[in-house]
């Protein structure tokens, strides 16, 4: 029998087994690979896929690969591959409708009508995160939960948040709640100083469908997550949907309490990852088309290989060419779009100062800047130190030596091996890819 023929007896066996949603999300992009002794390798299209696919469907997995080769004993391992990054781009719908600016009301709820599902461009980066929010909208409180999504600055997660209210909003009665996590402090905060707390917790226990953006902004409120920590019980007990997003793993987020972090993990989590080029030049088209600026090709194609991380920066260079182009009455060229976004584009190069990097990472990580420049080795302190020589060895054209005399008089050694660890760390984790990004791009605004 062929590894083909085994993985088509295996799907049509999955097929029966669970519910058409979740075939296509989580079936379609993967394959078998091969088998060797009784290990199963199936293809997958990013580590989290597979790590989400053995925790939830590993033993069904096994059956369906026994089943189709007639009996038997079979493990099944994961392994990321080309294959099924292809066959995730293949299923991704590239949206081309126009953006709905105006929609049904929302009951009073802050979401973004700007912000829906039909125009958000799905790409190898965001189709995990994408098709999970799709599952969430559709089956709030059903498919996964808590729907934690993570990924860089400006990549998308507001986006995916509104777009999910938007869609429930539209459909249902459920009651929801969209929030960034700074208008929950500000609400605990209120709250606690006018005697109002069983007024808060009636608001957010009581709902159906609870949205926090920025839960990394959690970090060191403990009366807040206090408060949070409840409401999520309350909510998670009630089988009522709660949807997070955070620039960062759970994992990663410092000054989070343990019992909270643990349940963040304990739904489903959907990383966002920066866009691929193909992806990059979708989004250009779409929303050039949606706001009818003419954007001829060349211009598509220097935007999309100079604004690489940030989705928010390409749809900036996007409006401001456009404003230019229609103030002048002049045609969007090449040369045109140099000159007008040279500053925009000319801050990737900017020369940062070493103080600047190191107090944006003082603040990131709550440590003061004579500890970071200390000799003290705990953990929470090293690790944000290491960030901080490398991010200094990125952005600023400083030698080893002279880093070191930044951080309190270190060796060069000291400063090459942490740039080693950070570069490895960064090679080895997209979460810690997404904290680099990150700081960069705060440390670059200035
Ligand atoms: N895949 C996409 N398709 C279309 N537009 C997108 C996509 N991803 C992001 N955008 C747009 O990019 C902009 C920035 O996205 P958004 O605000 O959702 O990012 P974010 O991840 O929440 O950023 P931050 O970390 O700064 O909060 C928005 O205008 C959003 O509509």
């Amino acid at each position: 029998m062929s590894i083909d023929t085994v993985w088509q007896e295996a799907l049509h066996f999955i097929q029966g087994k669970v519910p058409k949603q979740v075939y296509d999300t989580w079936f379609t992009p993967v394959h078998l690979d091969r088998i060797e002794d009784s290990t199963a390798h199936i293809g997958v299209p990013n580590k989290f896929f597979g790590e989400w696919l053995g925790t939830h469907y590993g033993p069904l997995l096994s059956e369906a690969v026994s089943a189709a080769r007639g009996g038997g004993e079979v493990t099944v391992s994961f392994l990321v591959d080309q294959k099924s990054a292809k066959a995730q781009d293949h299923a991704a719908v590239v949206s081309v409708a126009k953006t709905v600016a105006q929609t049904k009301s929302r009951r009073g709820i802050q979401l973004n009508p700007k912000y829906i599902f039909k125009n958000f461009v799905v790409g190898a980066g965001n189709q995990f995160a994408h098709a999970a929010c799709m599952a969430v909208a559709e089956q709030p409180g059903k498919a996964y939960n808590p729907l934690f999504i993570y990924g860089g600055v400006g990549l998308g997660k507001t986006h995916l948040l509104n777009a999910i209210g938007n869609h429930v909003a539209e459909r249902t009665d459920l009651r929801i709640a969209y929030l960034t996590t700074e208008q929950f402090t500000n609400e605990v905060i209120n709250s606690i100083r006018y005697d109002k707390m069983m007024d808060l917790r009636k608001r957010y226990r009581h709902i159906d469908m609870l949205m926090i953006d920025d839960i990394q902004f959690l970090a060191g409120k403990e009366r807040t997550q206090e408060e949070f920590f409840h409401t999520f019980n309350a909510l998670y007990e009630g089988h009522k949907q709660i949807v997070l997003s955070s620039d960062r793993f759970p994992k990663d987020m410092p000054d989070i309490e343990e019992r909270l972090r643990s349940r963040f993990e304990w739904g489903l989590i959907a990383d966002l990852q920066p866009p691929d080029v193909e992806t990059r030049i979708a989004i250009l088209r779409k929303k050039s088309e949606d706001e009818g600026i003419q954007l001829p090709e060349d211009v598509i194609q220097y935007l999309s290989t100079t604004l690489k991380s940030n989705i928010r920066e390409l749809e900036g260079s996007l409006v401001r060419l456009g404003a230019f182009a229609s103030l002048t009455g002049q045609k969007i060229t090449l040369e045109m779009a140099k000159t007008v976004l040279r500053d925009l584009i000319g801050d990737k190069k900017k020369i940062v100062a070493m103080e600047d990097i190191q107090d944006v990472v003082c603040t990131q990580f709550h440590v003061k800047i004579n500890e970071l420049k200390s000799r003290r080795r705990s953990k929470t302190l090293v690790h944000p130190r290491q960030i901080a020589m490398y991010l200094c060895r990125e952005l600023t054209d400083a030698s080893y030596p002279e880093i070191g005399r930044h951080f309190g008089g270190k060796d060069h050694t000291t400063i090459i091996h942490a740039c080693r660890q950070v570069a490895k760390a960064k090679d080895a984790d997209p979460a810690m890819q997404t904290t680099l990004e990150k700081l960069k791009e705060q440390i670059l605004r200035g």
